[in-house]
């Protein structure tokens, strides 16, 4: 089994075409995202280079997913910092300067707690670096950009490995032809390479298991729709989109075998945060009794946030409802709308937490 999960992993290596979600550009000290509000119509890169760009594509979803935006936060941030540095004089001022710049990027979406684990370790590793300085001179200009670049590169380069052991561990739990419901984006597009839920199933497809799979929609913002199909598609996984109010359909049929998703932030007691719409899924797994599994890497856990209820619900736009993915409004004016982007699942309904470590059935047992 372990000799097969390698071999299907160097063919998913060797044949994963899908472009760099972010990515630092070698050359000059810039940022460069695939801008997913394009997607599927246009594969669109977007070059980033101060704050109000980066915070911009955050916010709009233009990079999108919680490991992604940790990655793109903790990039970003080195970016910006780099471009402020020529008008820096003491370290008085840099660390002034640093702190308040990576609090206004760690204000951009509150729940995914993977852009505050991102930026939290840029910060440390400045820290350490600017105690004990006073005077600031152009060699500590190189230093701390390279530092920090180092990093920045780090936690990308790591999510990627994280991606390719959720998908070994995640892999064990399809059957030939399992078929799967998934819900939002938690694939490539949402992290580094590969996926959090769609990594195993992508691991399924190289290895000749041909999963098939089911993807919600994801009302308002269409992540399922534009993002998860597509991506599935372009690795050939054989995928039937439905409307997110068709779960119940499908699922009283027995036409779904199991339920794999994504998660934002996991609470202490092992409560999930995650897009909107994923609680009813659990809910609904739990009467028809079809496993649910959550998958994502351990950054995503958040050992300071005791429960569900303590987890902080991005609210958005009314707009995103009303109108058909910002196009066509198809709402009365001035009604009033509810739009939070997640929803939190209580641990009770998790059949088991997929992570880099390993499956586990309870969320004390990775701690
Ligand atoms: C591996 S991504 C996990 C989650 O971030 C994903 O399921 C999700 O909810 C994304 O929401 P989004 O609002 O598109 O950033």
């Amino acid at each position: 089994m372990e000799n097969f999960k390698e071999i299907g992993l160097e063919k998913l290596e060797q044949t994963f075409s899908l472009p760099d979600v972010v990515s630092l550009c070698e050359e000059e000290d810039s940022l460069v995202i695939l801008d997913q509000t394009q997607l599927p119509a246009r594969e669109v890169f977007l070059k980033i280079d101060n704050e109000e760009e980066l915070i911009d594509a955050i916010v709009r979803l233009k990079v999108r997913g919680a490991p992604a935006i940790g990655v793109a936060a903790a990039a970003g941030l080195y970016v910006c910092f780099a471009r402020t540095l020529a008008n820096i004089t003491s370290a008085q001022l840099m660390q002034t300067e640093f702190q308040a710049l990576a609090n206004r990027i760690r204000a951009s979406r509150p729940t995914a707690v993977n852009l505050s684990w991102a930026l939290d370790r840029m910060t440390v590793l400045f820290k350490q670096w600017i105690a004990g300085k006073d005077k600031i001179s152009s060699t500590d200009f190189q230093e701390i950009k390279t530092l920090l670049r180092v990093e920045a590169v780090r936690i990308k380069e790591e999510d990627i490995e994280m991606c390719k052991q959720i998908a070994q561990h995640g892999v064990g739990l399809i059957a030939s032809g399992s078929r799967i419901l998934t819900h939002c984006n938690a694939g490539h597009l949402a992290v580094s390479r590969y996926g959090t839920a769609l990594a195993p199933i992508y691991l399924a497809q190289a290895c000749g298991l041909n999963p098939k799979v089911y993807a919600d929609e994801t009302r308002p913002l269409l992540q399922g729709a534009r993002l998860t199909a597509y991506e599935l598609m372009r690795f050939g996984v054989d995928t039937t989109l439905v409307c997110d109010n068709m779960a119940a359909s499908l699922m009283s049929q027995g036409m779904i075998d199991m339920i794999m998703v994504g998660c934002d932030r996991i609470a202490a007691n092992g409560d999930v945060a995650n897009k909107i719409g994923t609680c009813g899924l659990a809910v609904l797994a739990h009467y028809y009794k079809i496993p649910f599994y959550v998958l994502g890497p351990t950054s995503t856990f958040d050992p300071h946030t005791p429960t569900g209820k303590d987890i902080v619900i991005e609210q958005r736009s009314a707009s995103e409802v009303t109108d058909l993915h910002y196009i066509h409004r198809m709402a009365p004016e001035h009604v009033g709308v509810y739009n939070p982007a997640f929803d939190v699942t209580p641990a009770a309904l998790v059949t088991a937490y997929v992570t880099e470590k390993g499956v586990f059935r309870q969320i004390q047992d990775f701690q």
